[in-house]
């Protein structure tokens, strides 16, 4: 059935939305204070900025195959604390094996990991104790679809402030291929620190803001074992791979050499590390329902040396764990911290690799 909106439900539709509009007038500690307000229960689950959900007999997720009849959304997800997304389903597959052997978890026996979004034939969901794995797809309209359903799926679940990360790829400047980077801003095609929505024919834009004390932990976990570097710096988010990142080697180019380069020399003296296609709509969404968010991306090519991924295949393949590591790492330390990771020990996997077990040892030291 459609919902009825009450006077007074429209009302409150218009205050959060000219708050979206207003929120550049605010400063960041009452825009941060505002949303928290608005977005959590007090006992820290998910409340959605959207009345019209609750009026509704039910809520169909078209795009995970999920609903809120139709599945028991709070039993099946309810421990959900990290929702990792990613480009691909392979990618967010590997994934959930990997963080399965990383945080020890076990899965019923005669089970295997299983695609949860399958018949959506959209994207691909895993679900690994309180790890969610999705795929998000290719570029922001991809990304602010599967936003909106995993806000509601959290809210209907009723999870209890989750972590949103996006493990990505990127193209880097002025750093080698195989370089971790931490977005700390996320930046539209004209180096503005939001996301441009057009909602009823009307222009808006939200903050493109990630959670800044998640990226600086994010940063404390890479170590000086790692054999690459890990950064943190602004990340420009185009709407398109080629014309858009200025590559030279699209179907159509209209702009020569000189003004490539000159375009990614003014993005590097702007503080632009990497570009990649999600990370203000990302960033836009979560920071409007108030869920904490990073973005992690491995380069796969140094944007000033040139526009062709030729990296060999296992190259690429090896450089695309690294995010995939540091986020790993910062999942197991919440997880210790919580006591949540009882099992570690008992695990085999843990104990096999000296690196992990040597940030196990630190980990249980500093909590001890
Ligand atoms: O590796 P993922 O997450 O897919 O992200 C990057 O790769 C895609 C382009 O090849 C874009 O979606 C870009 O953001
Ligand atoms: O150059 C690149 C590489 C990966 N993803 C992008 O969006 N750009």
């Amino acid at each position: 059935m459609a919902p009825t909106i009450t006077d007074s439900q429209a009302h409150d539709f218009k205050a959060h939305y000219d708050c979206a509009h207003r929120t550049s007038l605010q400063d960041d500690e009452t825009d941060d204070a505002y949303v928290k307000k608005i977005t959590r229960y007090s006992d820290g689950t998910v409340k959605l900025r959207n009345s019209n959900i609750e009026l509704m007999d039910q809520d169909i997720l078209y795009h995970l195959a999920l609903g809120s009849e139709s599945h028991d959304l709070q039993e099946m997800f309810g421990d959900v604390k990290f929702a990792c997304m990613g480009g691909t389903p392979k990618r967010m597959e590997n994934f959930a094996h990997f963080i399965m052997n990383e945080i020890g978890y076990k899965l019923p026996a005669g089970t295997q990991l299983q695609d949860i979004s399958a018949y959506s034939y959209r994207y691909s969901m895993y679900k690994v104790g309180p790890v969610l794995c999705v795929s998000h797809g290719m570029g922001t309209p991809s990304v602010s679809i599967l936003m909106h359903e995993m806000i509601k799926l959290m809210y209907h679940a009723k999870c209890k402030d989750p972590v949103f990360i996006r493990i990505g790829t990127c193209g880097g400047i002025g750093v080698d291929g195989g370089t971790v980077i931490i977005t700390e801003d996320a930046l539209d095609g004209q180096l503005r620190n939001s996301h441009e929505f057009t909602i009823l024919g009307e222009t808006i834009h939200r903050p493109a803001k990630l959670d800044k004390k998640l990226a600086r932990e994010l940063k404390s976990l890479s170590s000086a074992d790692d054999p690459y570097d890990t950064i943190i710096g602004k990340t420009l988010c185009t709407n398109d791979f080629y014309e858009g990142q200025g590559r030279l080697d699209g179907a159509f180019c209209e702009f020569s050499e000189n003004d490539k380069m000159a375009y990614l020399e003014k993005l590097r003296e702007n503080g632009v590390v990497n570009i990649e296609m999600e990370s203000t709509i990302f960033a836009a969404l979560t920071h409007h329902a108030g869920i904490k968010a990073a973005v992690v991306c491995v380069a796969l090519l140094n944007r000033l040396n040139g526009d062709q991924v030729n990296a060999p295949k296992e190259v690429m393949h090896e450089w695309q764990q690294r995010p995939q590591i540091l986020v790993s790492r910062y999942i197991r330390k919440v997880l210790t911290h919580n006591g949540q990771l009882k099992n570690l020990f008992g695990h085999q996997g843990s104990i096999k690799s000296p690196r992990r077990f040597k940030l196990v040892q630190q980990e249980s030291q500093a909590h001890e």
